[in-house]
C-alpha cells in the first residue's frame, strides 16, 4: 500500500512527496508535512496517528484494525488537541463500500448474518478491517433490534464474533481480498459478495481520500463519508 501512495502522489502534480517512512525511520521524520498518510500494521497505527495529531497534522488512515474501541479513544485525543483531522478508510474500493453500505441496508430484514472475509496469506490480522467496519454497521443498523441471531457461536469453528455478528476469515494464495456477507431469513438468504482481483480498486478512493483528508475535521470514517451514495434523482 506504501508503494501504490508513492506512484499516486509521484503521478499528481499537485502532491509532493515529504517522506516515505518505514518501520526503520523515525517517526520524527513526519514533522514539516501537510498530511500524514499511515498505511502500516494494526499494531503501530494508533501511535502514528496520535504523534501526527498531536504534531498538528491530518492524518489519512488505510492500515486495518481501527474497531469502535480504537476510534473511541482516537476522538478523545483528537477533541483533546482540537487540531487537524483523521480520516479513517477501511477500504478505498468503491464497490468494497458500496457492499457494505447495501449490507447496512439488509440488515434490519435478516435475524441472522454471518460474515466470510478472505485475504492473501500475507495479511498479518483478522478479521479485516472490512469485516470488522461491515459488523459494527450491521449492529449499528439493528440497535433497536438487538444482536444478530447466531446459534452455538460459543464453539471455535463458528468464527469470531464482531459485534454479536459471526465472522470467519480465510488465508488463501491466489486471492487478493475478498468479502461476502450472508443473511439468513425465512425460506430465503441473501449473499452481498465482493472481490477486490487487484490493488487498482484502491486508487480512486485513495485520490479522492488525499484530497479530503486535509479539511476533515474531527474523526471521519469510511470512504462513503466522502462519496455521494445517495439514490439516483
Ligand atoms: N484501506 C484499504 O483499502 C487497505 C488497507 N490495507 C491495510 O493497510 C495496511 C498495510 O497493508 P500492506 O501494505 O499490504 O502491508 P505490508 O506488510 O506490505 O506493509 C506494511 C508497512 O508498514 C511498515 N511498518 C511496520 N511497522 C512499522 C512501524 N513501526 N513504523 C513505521 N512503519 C511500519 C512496514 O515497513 P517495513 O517495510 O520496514 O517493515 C511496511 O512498509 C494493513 O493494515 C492492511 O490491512 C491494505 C489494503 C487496502
Ligand atoms: O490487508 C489487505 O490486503 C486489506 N486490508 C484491509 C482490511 O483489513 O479490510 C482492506 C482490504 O480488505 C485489503
Amino acid at each position: 500500500m506504501g508503494r501504490l501512495f508513492l506512484r499516486l502522489i509521484d503521478d499528481d502534480p499537485e502532491l509532493e512527496l515529504h517522506a516515505g517512512l518505514s518501520s526503520k525511520d523515525d517517526l520524527e521524520g513526519v514533522v514539516g508535512a501537510a498530511l500524514v498518510v499511515d498505511v502500516t500494521v494494526p499494531a503501530v497505527s494508533p501511535g502514528i496517528v496520535e504523534k501526527a495529531v498531536r504534531a498538528g497534522i491530518p492524518v489519512l488512515v488505510g492500515t486495518s484494525g481501527w474497531s469502535e474501541p480504537r476510534l473511541a479513544a482516537l476522538r478523545r485525543v483528537v477533541a483533546e488537541v482540537d487540531g487537524p483531522g483523521v480520516l479513517v478508510i477501511p477500504n478505498f474500493s468503491v464497490g468494497s463500500v458500496l457492499a457494505t453500505t447495501f449490507a447496512t441496508m439488509a440488515a434490519r430484514f435478516y435475524e441472522s448474518v454471518e460474515i466470510i472475509e478472505t485475504h492473501h496469506p500475507g495479511k498479518v490480522d483478522s478479521p479485516s478491517g472490512t469485516a470488522i467496519r461491515t459488523a459494527e454497521l450491521i449492529a449499528a443498523a439493528r440497535r433497536d433490534l438487538g444482536p444478530v441471531r447466531a446459534p452455538h457461536a460459543d464453539q471455535r469453528a463458528r468464527g469470531q464474533q464482531v459485534a454479536s455478528v459471526p465472522v470467519h476469515s480465510l488465508r488463501l494464495p491466489g486471492i487478493e481480498a475478498r468479502q461476502e456477507v450472508v443473511f439468513g431469513g425465512t425460506g430465503e438468504t441473501l449473499s452481498l459478495l465482493h472481490d477486490t482481483t487487484a490493488q487498482s480498486a484502491y486508487e480512486k478512493g485513495i485520490r479522492l481520500s488525499l484530497d479530503a483528508a486535509p479539511t476533515v475535521t474531527g474523526v471521519v470514517v469510511g470512504l462513503d463519508s466522502i462519496l455521494s451514495l445517495g439514490a439516483p434523482e
